[in-house]
């Protein structure tokens, strides 16, 4: 690997408005060490190097981030200022956590409540300390080894006892196993958008959150803070472990273990472990109420309002049995569309009015679809304005 020292301004093309700011003069004295930029396999004309910042104090636990320089200028501010952070965002009190990592039966460890939580409460906020560019995982600007390589020293930076404790999440023994980084952070690492390009987070206590197909938590992830919250779908006793889906939420039992494979882990979670007569009633439900949302995608072919209430209540009642609730976010959007499609207009904005609030409780205030409620608005003031000229 060639180390380039990386000092000249890059053009901006993965930021929207492109950054001003030369990405290295104006945060260089923030990365300590020296950001490293090794030349990829295949030339530095391809687009800008992937270079390997780290900042070994933030949050008290440091942070390494292996991606293009004007993406690790855009964390700087203010997500990675500590004073910037409100206080329910920093780790000041301990004591004042109500849950604890312990030993489960048949999953390893785990996050289990010390308290209770009412539903929606934040049950634990998590920072990143490190972050990998997707695309440099999965792709071949770099060899294996260089990506090793990279990786190590993104980890050998970072203070000891994170540095240890990273370790800690492998499966294997990291001595013995040559791509153990690459393991955690494929089978513990979050996805999250920087400046709209993918990559992976791994949080310390958050990866030890397990899978449950029927969760009783959820994860926000609030990019002005570079923080994960995990959140309360519904009250959580005191004892009761946390658990949130690694899958899409939804899905049948088939489906689930198809998309859990990766993981390298079979599901002992309450319903995959229930009798198949139970899984299959759950099963029935999960299809119908894809059925339902395929149905309303044609209301206008159903002309028939009470046929269209009739759906929609259907679906809810369904999603509140199988416990679905975060896919209302996208469930009350598309009544909307429904109603919108008959004419129903009174009723559309009801559920955009929903959908709208949703996307706050499960997506964050900083949620990525702004863009897409603001269409569905447009979309009903257009139809409210061709119902006043009939
Ligand atoms: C992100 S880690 C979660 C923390 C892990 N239990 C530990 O001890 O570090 C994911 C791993 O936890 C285990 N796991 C998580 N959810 C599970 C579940 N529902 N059933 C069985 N194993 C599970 C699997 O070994 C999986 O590969």
């Amino acid at each position: 690997l060639k180390p380039r020292q990386y000092t000249t301004c890059l053009p901006t093309p993965l930021l929207s408005p492109p950054n001003p700011a030369c990405p290295l003069e104006s945060d260089g004295r923030f990365w300590s060490p020296t950001p490293w930029c090794p030349t990829p396999s295949d030339g530095y004309e391809s687009g800008p190097p992937d270079c390997i910042f780290t900042t070994p104090h933030i949050r008290n636990q440091g942070l390494s981030v292996i991606t293009f320089p004007p993406l690790a200028a855009a964390l700087v501010s203010p997500a990675l200022d500590d004073s910037l952070v409100p206080p329910s965002f920093r780790r000041y009190n301990s004591s004042a956590e109500k849950w604890k990592i312990a030993p489960l039966s048949n999953r390893g460890l785990g996050l289990v409540a010390t308290g209770s939580f009412k539903q929606h409460e934040t049950v634990m906020v998590g920072f990143p300390v490190l972050i990998v560019r997707l695309e440099f995982i999965n792709g071949d600007r770099y060899s294996m080894k260089n990506k090793r390589k990279m990786l190590d020293v993104a980890v050998g930076n970072l203070p000891e006892e994170t540095r240890r404790q990273v370790e800690g999440l492998a499966r294997s023994n990291p001595s013995n196993e040559k791509d153990w980084i690459v393991d955690v952070l494929r089978t513990n690492g979050f996805g999250i958008e920087i400046a709209g390009e993918g990559h992976l987070a791994l949080f310390l206590e958050g990866s030890r959150v397990n899978h449950n197909c029927r969760p009783n938590a959820f994860w926000r992830w609030v990019p002005s803070k570079l923080a994960m919250e995990v959140v309360a779908l519904r009250g959580i006793g005191k004892g009761e472990e946390v658990a949130h889906s690694y899958a899409p939420l939804g899905y049948t039992h088939e489906q689930r273990k198809a998309v859990l494979q990766p993981w390298g882990f079979q599901c002992q979670c309450a319903l995959c472990s229930a009798p198949a007569r139970e899984r299959d009633v759950a099963d029935a439900r999960r299809d119908r109420i894809l059925e339902v949302y395929q149905t309303l995608s044609k209301a206008a072919d159903l002309n028939s309002v009470e046929r269209v209430d009739q759906l929609v209540n259907e679906a809810l009642v369904l999603i509140e049995k199988e416990e679905l609730q975060p896919q209302l976010v996208e469930y009350y959007a598309h009544f909307a569309r429904a109603y919108i499609e008959i004419n129903e207009l009174k009723k559309a904005r009801e559920f955009i009015q929903k959908a709208d609030k949703m996307w706050l409780l499960y997506g964050g205030e900083e949620h990525e679809n702004v863009d897409g409620m603001l269409e569905l608005w447009n979309l009903l003031k257009e139809a409210e304005l061709e119902a006043e000229d009939d």
